[in-house]
């Protein structure tokens, strides 16, 4: 599943254009609209003959779709009102609809009550589409809040109107869908929080773009790929060929993250784990995870930061280990001990707050665009970046490629995830995974198992929970001489 821009879509739907009569597109999304809108109904009530349905139009072509899936829909016995909520709607739409028996009516119709309260089966937002700036007028933004008041369900036509579709931002009012129907290609906002969350289900309708040989702006992880690209051992494994961790988190003050992120190694199937964090933390682990080593020794990959709070050697410790060119993983506290430069073998793991601090900006300003941020950290640091959140970014440096790992559930935002998540991508590392594979495959076990539990759990014990999700995906992976690694040195 990719994302694409608006920029992106725009010229996909171009070139789609340029080798069909007028019009064909919209009528093939009208089409796979008004058969989503369908289902909807029967879903929802047992049928369309006597369904009634609100279509809200604004004064593009986003507006067309809706209308011309109002017709069919009237054609087919429902009792369709077209809403003119912004400027004047698609024309030939409209009149297909009024020729279908739909009626129109105007959102600033002075003889409509202030406080409507609404009787439809459906509502269609057909108001702003991939042309819609972020936010709603305010009559808009009064009707999405009174549909949503009276419960009534809301299907977007391409992305639920006043979400920013290239950055999946909602900076005022937006619609909340049950579902969105997009069309040719995903959009950023489909992908992206908290735009994500107001699409609800996502219906993609095939209208004939032609999306090969194009690079999408976001590549969106699946289970399938999980499964594929995870490092499972085999009969010729041990724990060196698994790979060997060594883990130098938490402090005295915050022991914590030390104990967390060995959990996050271990159970994400180190082949060995060396602790060489504090005394404080070491005894915790020595007693919950007997396997982990406390002595210096050989590693494959390193994992720095995440409970250091202030660590006065905290950049001499890293810059030896860059020394060393074994890939490693720099988490939270750690992230303030950087050198100027770094390989993008090496993968940062900040949150928002802390890739703000790293690009010297503040937290609103990559909440506004995480994708711009995430890219922006990597091309800064020369390091691959996992940008953490409710949605987890990953960019490598030196390239536009941003990938995005499969979202978990909202509770998984707490203390001690990302120490968790730190663990499990240094694990992936010490087995050989290049530092963005690491990240997106770490995110999306953490999500996956976090998906399949009924949480909340504390992160150390959704760790104790890999092994289950692990060994499904393993069994629905292709067999080992078929599997198809998709991140490749
Ligand atoms: N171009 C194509 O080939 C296809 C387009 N399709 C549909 O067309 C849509 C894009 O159509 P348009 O480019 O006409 O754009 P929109 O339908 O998104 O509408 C843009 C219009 O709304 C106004 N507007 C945007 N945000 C506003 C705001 N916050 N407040 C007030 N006015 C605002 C703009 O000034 C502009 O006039 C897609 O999302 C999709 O639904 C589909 O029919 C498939 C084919
Ligand atoms: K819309």
């Amino acid at each position: 599943m990719n994302g694409y821009s608006v920029e992106q879509v725009r010229t996909l739907e171009q070139r789609a254009m340029s080798a069909l009569p007028d019009g064909v597109l919209m009528q093939r999304a009208a089409a796979g609209l008004t058969a989503i809108l369908a289902a909807e109904l029967v879903r929802r009530r047992g049928g369309v003959y006597g369904a009634r349905v609100l279509i809200m139009v604004g004064p593009g072509n986003n507006g067309g779709d809706a209308l011309y899936a109002g017709a069919r829909l009237a054609r087919r016995g429902a009792s369709v009102t077209a809403l003119r909520c912004v400027g004047t709607p698609h024309a030939a739409g409209l009149a297909a609809l009024q020729a279908a028996g739909g009626v129109v009516t105007e959102l600033a119709d002075p003889g409509r009550p202030a406080s409507t309260s609404w009787t439809v089966d459906l509502a269609v937002d057909g108001i702003f589409g991939i042309g819609g700036r972020p936010g709603l007028p305010d009559p808009v933004a009064e009707l999405a809040v009174s549909l949503q008041a009276s419960g009534v369900p809301v299907v977007a036509v391409d992305l639920p109107s006043g979400v920013e579709c290239d950055t999946g931002a909602v900076p005022a009012a937006s619609f909340h869908a049950v579902r969105t129907v997009t069309f040719g290609a995903m959009k950023i906002c489909h992908l992206v929080e908290p735009a994500r969350s107001r699409c609800g289900e996502l219906d993609l309708v095939d209208i004939g773009l032609d999306l090969s040989g194009g690079q999408p702006t976001l590549t969106a992880a699946e289970e399938s790929m999980l499964a594929s690209s995870w490092p499972f051992p085999d009969e010729r494994s041990n724990k060196y060929t698994r790979g060997v961790v060594g883990i130098d988190t938490g402090s005295d003050a915050y022991p914590g993250a030390g104990i967390l992120s060995t959990h996050g190694a271990v159970y994400a199937g180190a082949g060995m784990v060396r602790f060489l964090g504090p005394a404080a933390a070491a005894q915790v682990i020595r007693a919950e995870l007997p396997n982990v080593v406390f002595a210096p020794g050989r590693v494959q990959a390193r994992l720095f930061g995440s409970g250091w709070g202030e660590r006065p050697d905290g950049a001499r410790v890293i810059a030896e280990a860059l020394e060393s060119e074994l890939p490693s993983v720099v988490d939270a506290d750690g992230l303030r001990y950087l050198p100027p430069r770094l390989p993008p073998s090496w993968l940062l793991t900040p949150h928002a707050g802390e890739l703000a601090r790293l690009l010297d900006g503040d937290r609103a300003e990559v909440e506004a665009d995480p994708i711009g941020a995430v890219r922006a950290g990597a091309d800064l640091t020369g390091a691959t970046v996992l940008l953490k959140g409710a949605t987890q970014l990953v960019a490598r440096p030196g390239t536009s490629e941003v990938q995005v790992a499969i979202p978990g559930p909202a509770w998984t935002g707490q203390a001690g995830s990302g120490d968790v998540l730190a663990g499990v991508c240094a694990t992936l590392l010490a087995a050989g995974k290049r530092a963005d594979a690491a990240a997106v495959l770490g995110a999306s076990l953490q999500a996956v198992t976090a998906a399949s539990v009924p949480g909340p759990l504390p992160p150390h014990e959704l760790a104790r929970h890999f092994a289950r999700v692990l060994g499904a995906l393993e069994s629905r992976a292709p067999d080992r001489c078929g599997r198809k690694d998709l991140w490749t040195h």
